[in-house]
């Protein structure tokens, strides 16, 4: 672009445009390049690698994947588009048509909801992915000839998918994915139960993740994915920094997976409850797992299957679920209490892990062990974590928080605060944890304030009929989880 790459310095704010460079699957190896850059400066390149290659794609699915990357090439601009958050996105080497672009939009405006507020910014109606404009002689249209026969491609691909995407014909058997916590073993345990064919997949080199997935015994698949190493130089040099959907990078990546391997489901575990945010004062509705909840899985799965292939099912297993209902399935089986861990802090790119796996101090830890406690004995919840975190007074404000109590629920992936206060409930009326710090302060100081119909555990354990899981499961599925 005429400018001397070397002399380019990241300086946010002057920065005019983030761009979608190009994207490339190489079907002999199955890397895919994901290029982006700012304004003239260098390329900034993420790869993520799917091992089995060589792929052989004949028309239909080399249509199909060719438009999975693409969308896995826009959503994971999400890291680096944040860096700047400059005015302009511009789409160099394809065109989106109108539903594309407000997929995206919700992604980016949504996902970086907690982001946002943290940084004081404000992304609402600030966000616009340029797309195809379809009729003929609009003058904000095309201004090169190459961007003129995108346009007519886009035209013809937007005409052959209001139609709807091809089904692809693709066999019978979900990838799914798996964090190393507790929801997605519950999902494989589900799925094993109904004897549904699985592929247990993670991306990342996360060697706790590793041995749960090892641990269930299943088929596994490990997906690489490699950030472009610029962006931890702008964070150093003053990026705008902060919390991403990832949830929704990582289904864009399974999704490519899943069409490269043929396979016609890819399965997540995100729970009721993750649709729910944080309530600030003043602010509104900020939720940290906004790409976990109904709105991101309805508007992703409904766009694969009307976009990418007509017979690929994308769906969250534990939707029906409260986070309370996916702890009372966690507790069904020991099988992985020395291997699961869901304190985030083991999942870090770079830097420390926690010694024994739980930290014990975050609001994951507190969370999950408060979750668990009504569902499992005793000896065998403080054995998983290591210790009694309810009965440790340094947790005070955590738990308050998760309670809501003098505070806001945490950023991150916890259950709503009804449920915490149902679970604490529960405790302090269990002579084995009523005497344990934490509890005896709620029944002391908070539990007098409450409304006691409010309470109950058994009304949040009721299984929700919202969910996208397919038709031909979901009796049996239903059955498994009642029981
Ligand atoms: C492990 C973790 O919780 N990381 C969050 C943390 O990032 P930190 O700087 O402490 O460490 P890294 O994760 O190593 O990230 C280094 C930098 O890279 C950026 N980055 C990372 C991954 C990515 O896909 N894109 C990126 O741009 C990151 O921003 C760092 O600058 O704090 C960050 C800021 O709040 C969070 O963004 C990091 O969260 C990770 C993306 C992550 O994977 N977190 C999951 C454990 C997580 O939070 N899952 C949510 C699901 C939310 C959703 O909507 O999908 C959950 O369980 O609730
Ligand atoms: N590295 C990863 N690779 C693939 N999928 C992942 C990865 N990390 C998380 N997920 C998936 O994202 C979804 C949300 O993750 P989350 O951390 O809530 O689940 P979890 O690890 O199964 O359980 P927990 O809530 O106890 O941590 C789950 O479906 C999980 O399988």
């Amino acid at each position: 672009m005429g400018v001397d790459m070397g002399e380019w310095r990241f300086q946010r704010d002057g920065i005019k445009a983030f761009r979608f460079v190009r994207c490339e699957l190489d079907a002999a190896t199955g890397v895919a390049r994901l290029v982006y850059a700012f304004d003239d400066g260098p390329e900034l390149v993420e790869t993520v690698t799917i091992p089995g290659a060589p792929f052989t794609l004949d028309g239909a699915r080399a249509t199909a994947v060719q438009r999975a990357l693409q969308l896995l090439h826009l959503i994971t601009g999400v890291s680096y588009y944040k860096a700047a958050v400059p005015e302009e996105i511009r789409i160099e080497s394809y065109a989106i048509d109108a539903d594309t672009a407000a997929l995206l939009e919700s992604v980016y405006v949504h996902g970086l909801g907690e982001f946002a507020y943290r940084n004081g910014l404000n992304l609402h109606g600030k966000i616009r992915f340029p797309h195809a404009v379809l009729a003929t002689g609009d003058a904000s249209g095309p201004a090169s000839a190459s961007a003129a026969a995108s346009q007519a491609a886009v035209a013809d691909d937007a005409a052959a998918s209001s139609a709807g995407a091809p089904a692809l014909g693709l066999r019978e058997h979900a990838l799914v994915a798996i964090g190393g916590g507790k929801d997605s073993l519950v999902s494989i345990e589900a799925l094993r139960a109904l004897g549904i064919d699985q592929t247990v997949t993670w991306i990342g080199g996360s060697q706790l993740i590793k041995a749960c997935a090892e641990r269930t015994g299943l088929p596994t698949l490990n997906l690489g994915r490699a950030l472009a190493p610029q962006l931890f130089d702008y964070n150093r040099e003053g990026a705008w920094n902060g919390h991403i959907p990832v949830t929704a990078v990582n289904s864009a990546i399974l999704v490519l997976a899943a069409l490269l391997h043929g396979v016609d489901q890819v399965v997540f575990s995100n729970e009721r409850s993750a649709s729910y945010g944080s309530l600030i004062e003043g602010t509104g509705e900020v939720n940290h797992q906004w790409s976990k909840g109904w709105a991101f899985e309805s508007a992703f799965g409904g766009y694969i299957e009307q976009h990418v292939a007509a017979d690929l099912h994308y769906y969250s297993l534990l939707r029906p679920l409260s986070e309370l209902a996916v702890a009372r399935q966690f507790a069904r089986t020991d099988r992985y209490d020395a291997h699961f861990s869901s304190c985030n802090r083991n999942f870090h790119i770079l830097g420390e892990r926690p010694a024994n796996r739980w930290c014990g101090v975050c609001p994951k830890c507190h969370f999950v062990f408060l979750a668990l406690a009504p569902f499992m004995p005793k000896p065998r919840l403080v054995g998983i974590f290591g210790r009694n975190l309810l009965d440790d007074p340094a947790q005070t404000a955590g738990y308050d928080a998760l309670l809501e109590y003098q505070d806001h629920k945490p950023f991150e992936c916890v259950g709503e605060g009804k449920e915490s206060r149902a679970a604490m409930a529960a405790l302090a009326a269990r002579p084995e944890w009523r005497e344990d710090a934490l509890v005896k302060r709620f029944a002391r100081e908070i539990l007098p304030q409450l409304d006691a119909t409010e309470l109950a555990i058994e009304p949040l354990l009721v299984i929700d009929d919202e969910h996208r899981i397919p038709a031909k499961l979901w009796g049996r599925l239903r059955a498994h989880l009642a029981a």
